[in-house]
């Protein structure tokens, strides 16, 4: 399995406040859904005694300003409720949601229409494109609903159509478009819209892998081009750490860690993360810093140096021919060493390697 280099990947300020922040969040579907809330049984148990489902458990995180946040987990672990809760298109039973410090439950009617519309968007996995209706209108067509002027909304959307790299398609209907062309003008109609936080749920999920890995690059792309915060649900680990700037894996409705890439590959919570990240080559995630020793005292230290975010596959050559010992630098500061002898160890590690 390929993953790329987290090198790659957008860098989001960590010291910057969330955009976004859950604190206890509880979906419970059934009867009495309320009594269920704070109850430690299992999902199994919880069922048989209250005929009650948690879909989502005591789950608390942070999303920063710019990060693609990636929810993971088996089918049924609560991803597209949890999601859903953050705009409440399904009501939460417990909890506390904040959009840049603003209460998302407590807002009414009128405010949550203007949230969904403007602050958090939600990108379906089957874009709804109006078949009746060329790529341009299709774009412009959710800034109609808003009311944005004709002039207005028809150079948004020809501005956006090139930013998803459909310039020249404007007069096309869908039907006579790729599956991959027409989850790009999905993005173009989210992205028209402009929204703070883009949610996305499985969105290519129904595609051939070819176009997926396309498509997934695409939302690398425009991130970086347009550094929006998004919130993408996926059930396939490596495209969450193809995406992720950070991941949240979620197992019968409880959150079982949340990390970056390299954090889940190597330092997995539990047992349940260790089996999903063991066919995940490490090399290709894991970073020197992972790996680097302390220099012994009789060891040169003039040899290469490398920052201890490199991955280690894009290391390997620069270790295995350098004479000396590389030194991992941050700055000035010597934080330690790598040699043939652990990336060999990590590399010949069997399949975890
Ligand atoms: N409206 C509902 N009523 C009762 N139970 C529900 C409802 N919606 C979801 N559930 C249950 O909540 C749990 C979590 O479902 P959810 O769809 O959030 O999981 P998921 O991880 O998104 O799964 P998938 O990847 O298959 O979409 C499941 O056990 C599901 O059966």
């Amino acid at each position: 399995m390929t993953v790329p280099s987290v090198a790659e990947r957008s860098a989001t300020d960590i010291d910057a406040p969330p955009i976004l922040a859950v604190r206890g969040l509880w979906k419970v579907f059934g009867p009495k859904a309320e009594s269920v809330v704070g109850s430690t049984l299992t999902r199994d148990e919880l069922k048989q005694q209250s005929g009650c489902v948690a879909a989502v458990r005591d789950v608390s995180f942070e999303v920063r300003r710019g990060e693609v946040f990636v929810v993971m987990g088996l089918s049924g672990s609560g991803k597209s409720t949890l999601v859903r809760c953050l705009t409440r298109l399904i009501e939460p039973t417990a909890g506390e949601i904040l959009l840049d410090g603003e209460d998302v439950r407590t807002a009414d009617d009128r405010s949550l229409r203007e949230l969904r519309r403007h602050r958090m968007a939600m990108v379906f996995q089957h874009f709804g494109l109006l078949p009746h209706r060329c790529v341009l209108h299709n774009v412009a067509f959710g800034l109609e609903i808003r009311g944005v002027g004709k002039r207005e909304r028809y150079t948004r959307a020809r501005e956006v159509i090139g930013l998803v790299g459909l310039d020249g398609f404007e007069d096309s209907y869908p039907d006579q478009l790729s599956g991959g062309m027409q989850q790009r003008v999905g993005l173009a109609r989210a992205l028209a819209a402009d929204p703070e936080v883009l949610l996305f749920d499985e969105p290519f999920s129904a595609l051939d892998p070819l176009i997926r890995r396309e498509m997934q690059n695409e939302v690398i792309r425009l991130h970086h081009e347009v550094g929006k915060t998004m919130i993408f649900i996926t059930h396939d680990l490596s495209e969450a750490l193809k995406l992720g700037d950070r991941i949240l894996i979620m197992r019968d409705g409880e959150l079982v860690q949340v990390g970056t890439p390299d954090q889940v590959v190597g330092a997995p919570a539990d047992d349940y993360v260790r089996d999903f990240v063991s066919d995940i080559p490490r090399s290709h995630v894991l970073t020197l810093r992972w790996i680097m020793r302390p220099a012994q005292p009789d060891e040169p230290l003039d040899g290469p140096a490398l920052g201890p975010d490199v991955v280690i596959r894009d290391a390997v050559h620069a270790v295995l021919s350098a004479e000396r010992p590389v030194r991992v630098m941050d700055g000035e500061t010597l934080l330690g060493v790598v040699t043939s002898a652990e990336i060999l160890e990590v590399i010949a590690g069997g399949p975890q390697a």
